[in-house]
């Protein structure tokens, strides 16, 4: 009786999952525009009534996620299992350093390059979440070939979906060292420095990309190896109105691979 209830439920099960596959390959999920992933990240916090706090931290962990995923810690070459971590000005930059916070609690070793630190409340906490947990902030951005020998990836949390117009300093000097690395680039949200729409040829060639929410424009141009989706904060009304067609992620994870 046992077993023929459990070949129904996963009879059931298969048919479910085969239904969502092919709703989620007839409705492809959409690639957002700037101002369109501006509107619904306003949406999230004035309608919704979700704290930055609250979907950072999420958007954080799937960035931490997605890296042991596409880099867990026994195929690193270089013992310690370091990661650097590199944090822009913004939200983008909040998300690297909660990603840096959960590298740390699954046995990577992090260090953070955080140059342009807003005066808020949110980014000092963060900051000194990091360094309560003995993750290490440089002074100064290594050069390529020491970012090579020391590391073993980098996250890129520099720019999001609200950079726009020519990189300004210290982030083009830091941009054109991350062009010359060989370590594999893990890019948080969207590779930073290229237009979040049409993306840039001459620019950083990540290796990885987490889109947040939805992936934007850009992404169409992203030839890296991994693409996960994270940021499994979006209610379904959310998602129907902005016709997302977000992909169902398997069981309780909070990443799913697009590619
Ligand atoms: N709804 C979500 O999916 C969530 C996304 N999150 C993350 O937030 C970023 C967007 O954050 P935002 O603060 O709006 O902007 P950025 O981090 O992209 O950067 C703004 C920052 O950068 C400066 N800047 C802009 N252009 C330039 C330039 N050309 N040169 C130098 N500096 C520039 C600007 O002055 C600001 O200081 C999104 O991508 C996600 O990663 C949330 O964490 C959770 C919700
Ligand atoms: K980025």
């Amino acid at each position: 009786h046992t077993g023929a209830c459990a070949r129904v439920a996963s009879n059931i099960y298969s048919k479910d999952l085969a239904h969502r596959q092919a709703c989620t390959m007839a409705n492809t999920i959409k690639y957002l525009g700037q101002e369109e992933a501006q509107h619904i990240d306003e949406e999230l916090f004035n309608e919704y009534s979700f704290s930055v706090d609250q979907l950072m931290e999420l958007a954080g962990l799937s960035c931490a996620t997605a890296v042991s995923k596409g880099y867990p810690l026994q195929s690193l070459l270089k013992s310690p299992p370091r990661v650097l971590v590199i944090c822009g000005p913004g939200n983008n930059g909040g998300d690297g350093l909660v990603c840096a916070r959960h590298l740390k609690l699954f046995g990577y070793e992090p260090s953070v390059l955080y140059p342009k630190r807003p005066n808020k409340q949110l980014f000092q906490n963060l900051t000194t979440q990091c360094e309560k947990m003995d993750i290490s902030f440089l002074t100064e951005m290594p050069e390529a070939d020491v970012v090579d020998e020391v590391y073993n990836l980098v996250v890129d949390a520099i720019f999001g979906f609200s950079f726009k117009g020519a990189v300004r300093e210290p982030f083009g000097d830091i941009l054109s060292q991350l062009k010359k690395i060989t370590v594999p680039i893990a890019s948080v949200d969207i590779p930073s420095g290229w237009d979040v729409e049409k993306g840039c040829p001459d620019g950083i060639q990540p290796d990885m990309l987490i889109s947040l929410t939805a992936p934007k424009k850009a992404a169409n141009h992203f030839k890296g190896r991994y693409h996960f989706l994270g940021g499994r904060f979006v209610p379904s009304a959310l998602e129907k109105k902005y016709q997302l067609n977000l992909p169902q992620y398997p069981g309780t994870d909070c990443v799913y691979q697009l590619n």
